[in-house]
């Protein structure tokens, strides 16, 4: 059986959703509240397309200093920017995380999706999904609107169609320069200070 593992780095502004969207995903459940004192880092293993990969997905803090920002971007395989469809600010924030991804990593190699959150807030709505598309398409990533309050089946599909594209990218890419030993136990350590000493590992299998 071939296990490979896939890093997800789930970024945007403050509030717009991101824990809500990574709960939806990996336990199917929408609980209201989440946490916003620092980063998540979730693990589970997924089984689609005859293999099996480790799935590690980093949940961050919108309020993440900069210094943090640069190592989760060099730390990622894949990434999900998340906006609110009811926030412009956020939605600007996700324009410059898309425009930091584009100057970081090489254009092309590396997986990302662009994530348009609360859609079941259409009185509230500021952003047009017509937006978010055209935006997608200026940094040629996914983009799917969803909503982490209403179902499960719009964070799931987001999401392996993240994993698939970061599958298919590692077997075409040549291996990534591994981080440093160094650089991994200080985004760990980063995790484990932010998050008041708790780094969540769930260990769910998923069949898509
Ligand atoms: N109506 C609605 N509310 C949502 C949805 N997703 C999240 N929320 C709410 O929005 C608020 C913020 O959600 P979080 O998941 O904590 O947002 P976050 O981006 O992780 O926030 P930080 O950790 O502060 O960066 C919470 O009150 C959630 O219940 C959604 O799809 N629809």
């Amino acid at each position: 059986m071939t296990v490979n593992r896939i890093r997800v780095v789930v970024l945007g502004s403050a509030r717009c959703g991101k824990s809500a969207v990574v709960v939806r995903y990996l336990t199917k459940r929408y609980i209201g509240e989440y946490s916003s004192t620092g980063d998540f880092l979730y693990q589970h293993r997924v089984a689609f397309d005859g293999a099996t990969s480790e799935v590690e997905v980093l949940d961050t803090c919108g309020c993440a200093k900069r210094g943090c920002l640069a190592e989760h971007l060099r730390w990622g395989d894949a990434f999900a920017v998340v906006y609110s469809v009811c926030d412009r600010r956020s939605f600007l924030a996700a324009a410059e995380l898309l425009a930091l991804l584009e100057r970081t990593r090489l254009p092309g190699c590396t997986a990302v999706t662009l994530l348009g959150n609360k859609r079941d807030l259409e009185h509230a709505r500021v952003v047009k999904a017509e937006e978010g598309q055209e935006l997608s398409l200026r940094f040629s990533c996914q983009f799917y609107e969803v909503s982490a309050a209403e179902s499960c089946a719009g964070a799931a599909l987001a999401f392996h169609a993240l994993l698939r594209e970061a599958r298919a990218l590692a077997l075409l890419l040549p291996p990534r320069r591994k981080l440093a030993a160094y650089s991994v136990s200080k985004v760990i350590g980063s995790i484990l200070g932010l998050s008041n000493k708790s780094v969540r590992k769930k260990r769910p299998s998923l069949s898509i």
